[in-house]
């Protein structure tokens, strides 16, 4: 209120409590004061105005800047729409009597990429989602993805994290089974970019388990957890019953959180979830960040190789498993999973928990590797041996696969040799022989 007014009205008051001035005096003064008040009235209501104006100038501005933002969203946006839900619907659709119908993340990742091409050989309605992260090269993702554009098999290019993707998803299609094989995987990396494993391994995780435990009807869930769960364990072969409570990276931690997740799930809301131990997963259109990958690269280019030993000089090895192998290990999970028991975020029973080795059984030094990639490739290894730097790996690995065998028929059938030429040959195709690309 103007100061004006204020004091105006204070002459209104009596000046002397008790005593008033006169009517004539009094008329006097409230007409000054109408005319003031009227005055004031009107330049108040013209600021009134002014400012009304100004909202709601300000208001539409930014109202139509909401709306180019949203629109510019939708344009950036790489799904929804009515075309979108049709390609998603047809590659979900099973093309044999009691098909099933699976959404499987990392589809354009090696394992993934695998399991897609399976599963749509036999005819079961696929859907592949996958964020394209430039972990390593980009551009063999998307190669993958083609590979699979050319099966029909359709890859929705989003994040696991993308919530509202993932309610569209289970509106649009009624999925029997999540093969979840999206993951930040490596497990030096974890060194370098801790927070993509948290991201991706625990976030990623939870967000697709809100989304099918929420789905009506509730899929059932199939994973891929790690061989690097048996961190320091040092029993051989490592077996499902084994300690998985000292991992030795941030990696395996996340996966092992990623078991206690999906227990959670499990039993609260009935979701059947079946636990994936994979062993150092190798094959055509693998990861480059891999050993035997870069070794390949290296060698071609004539470039030295780095091969860590363990304390005491041992040599490191690995129960190397052929991608064919895990992919039937990954067929047969989804063929025995038995259904979730909940539906629309309500348990109705106990549901089935498994988890599984998927490995070869028979592990192979490191060095050793290297001497059958230098036989199918004709070129002799620079080698350069260092002590194996504290970052995360493991001496070995082994998989007792006893389980896997009994409730799976999982019988990994290819050695390490013959699985290695076959990358090679396709190593060969697709860079070329003396090329390769970078490996990051
Ligand atoms: O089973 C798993 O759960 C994991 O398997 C895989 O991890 P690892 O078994 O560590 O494979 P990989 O990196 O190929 O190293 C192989 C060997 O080469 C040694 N190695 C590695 C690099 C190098 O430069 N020199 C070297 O000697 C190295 O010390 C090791 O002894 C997946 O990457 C991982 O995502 C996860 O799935």
């Amino acid at each position: 209120m103007p100061p004006l007014v204020v004091a105006e009205q204070q002459d209104l008051l009596p000046s002397t409590p008790g005593k008033f001035k006169t009517d004539h005096h009094l008329h006097l003064r409230l007409h000054r004061h109408h005319r003031q008040l009227r005055r004031c009235f009107a330049s108040t209501s013209a600021t009134f105005l002014w400012a009304l104006f100004l909202i709601a100038l300000t208001a539409s501005y930014l109202s139509f800047q909401g709306l180019l933002s949203s629109g510019n969203r939708l344009l950036a946006a790489s799904w929804g729409g009515i075309q979108w839900e049709k390609q998603v619907r047809v590659s979900a659709q099973p093309r044999r009597p009691a098909g099933l119908s699976v959404l499987v993340t990392g589809a354009a990742g090696f394992v993934g990429t695998h399991v897609s091409l399976a599963l749509r050989k036999r005819g079961d309605g696929v859907v592949g989602l996958d964020n394209f992260t430039p972990y390593y090269d980009p551009s063999l993702k998307r190669s993958r993805a083609s590979l699979l554009r050319v099966q029909k098999v359709f890859v929705v290019d989003g994040d696991v994290n993308d919530a509202r993707l993932l309610t569209k998803l289970f509106d649009v299609v009624a999925f029997t089974h999540v093969m979840h094989l999206a993951a930040q995987a490596g497990v030096r990396y974890a060194i370098e970019n801790p927070h993509s494993y948290v991201h991706s391994n625990v976030a990623g995780l939870v967000a697709l388990l809100e989304a099918s435990k929420s789905a009506n009807p509730q899929p059932a869930f199939v994973w891929a957890s790690s061989s690097s769960v048996y961190g320091l364990n040092d029993k051989s072969p490592f077996s499902e019953s084994d300690r998985t409570d000292r991992p030795a990276s941030l990696y395996a931690a996340t996966k092992k959180a990623g078991e206690e997740i999906t227990h959670a799930y499990n039993h609260i809301y009935g979701l059947s979830i079946t636990g994936l131990r994979f062993f150092t997963v190798y094959g055509p259109w693998g990861r480059p960040d891999m050993a035997y990958f870069s070794f390949t690269q290296n060698i071609l280019q004539g470039k030295p190789i780095t091969i860590y030993r363990g304390k005491n000089r041992v040599d490191l090895a690995r129960d190397f498993t052929y991608i064919d192998d895990i992919v039937k290990g990954c067929l047969a999970s989804l063929d025995t999973a038995d259904k979730s028991t909940g539906s629309a975020g309500k348990k109705r029973g106990p549901a089935q928990y498994r988890i599984f080795n998927l490995g070869n059984t028979s592990p192979v030094t490191v060095p050793e590797m290297v001497s059958m990639l230098e036989g199918h490739l004709g070129v002799k290894a620079r080698r350069r041996e260092v002590q194996m730097p504290g970052n995360g790996d493991v001496p070995f690995t082994h998989a007792n696969i006893s389980s896997a065998r009994l409730e799976l028929g999982y019988k990994p059938t290819t050695d390490l040799r013959t699985g290695l030429k076959r990358f090679v040959k396709w190593y060969l195709s697709y860079y070329g022989y003396n090329r390769g690309k970078s490996v990051h």
